[in-house]
């Protein structure tokens, strides 16, 4: 396990890589691939442009998946809050040409924390597609799509699931595991 800490507004974005063996990324790949995707993710009301994404099933998620499993260890190691009950999972589908917002998963005053998974199996870094985190509408920080990382952020961050480049011929697979406060 590999950890790179960053700070935005005086909070913690963890950037973890290496947590999972290549042939679990792979078979999560692969199975992804294969899922039904449905065109109704959007930033916001006002996103016209929703993007591919497909929910898992919250109830089995953290102990019938291994995502589930480590994204819920990676919680519970980083951030000190103890009572978070997870309350959406679902994978994120992109392609060049598709729309995204700058946006945050919960209001400003709450405590959410987002843990994404980025699912691809391969990623060149001039495909672009970095999640990017605002501060005064100012980029702070960019995290490329690398094949297995975890990241781990408060939820009231703005940040964007940016678009990849034309040259990226893959879908962008973005797992995206939702908590907040119990
Ligand atoms: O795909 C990403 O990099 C970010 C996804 C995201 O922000 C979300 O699903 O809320
Ligand atoms: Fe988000």
């Amino acid at each position: 396990m590999l950890v790179k800490t960053e700070t935005i507004a005086g909070k913690n974005i963890y950037i973890i890589d290496n947590m999972l063996p290549q042939e679990e990324v792979l078979d999560f790949y692969n199975i992804t691939c294969d899922l039904p995707f449905s065109r109704k993710e959007k930033d916001s009301h006002a996103d016209e442009y929703p993007i591919f994404s497909i929910d898992f099933n919250i109830e089995k998620f953290e102990t019938e998946l291994l995502i589930g499993k480590t994204a819920r260890d990676l919680l519970n190691q980083f951030i000190a809050i103890e009572e978070m009950s997870l309350y959406r999972a679902y994978i994120n589908m992109c392609h060049y040409g598709d729309m995204a917002y700058p946006h945050r998963d919960c209001s400003v005053n709450k405590n959410d924390i987002t843990v994404l998974y980025y699912v691809n199996k391969e990623w060149d870094y001039s495909w672009g597609g970095e999640t990017l985190f605002y501060e005064n509408k100012e980029t702070k920080l960019g995290i490329l799509p690398r094949p297995g990382r975890f990241v781990i952020f408060p939820g009231a961050i703005e940040h964007n699931g940016s678009i990849p480049s034309r040259i990226c011929k893959s879908s962008r697979f973005t797992m995206a595991i939702k908590y907040q406060v119990r």
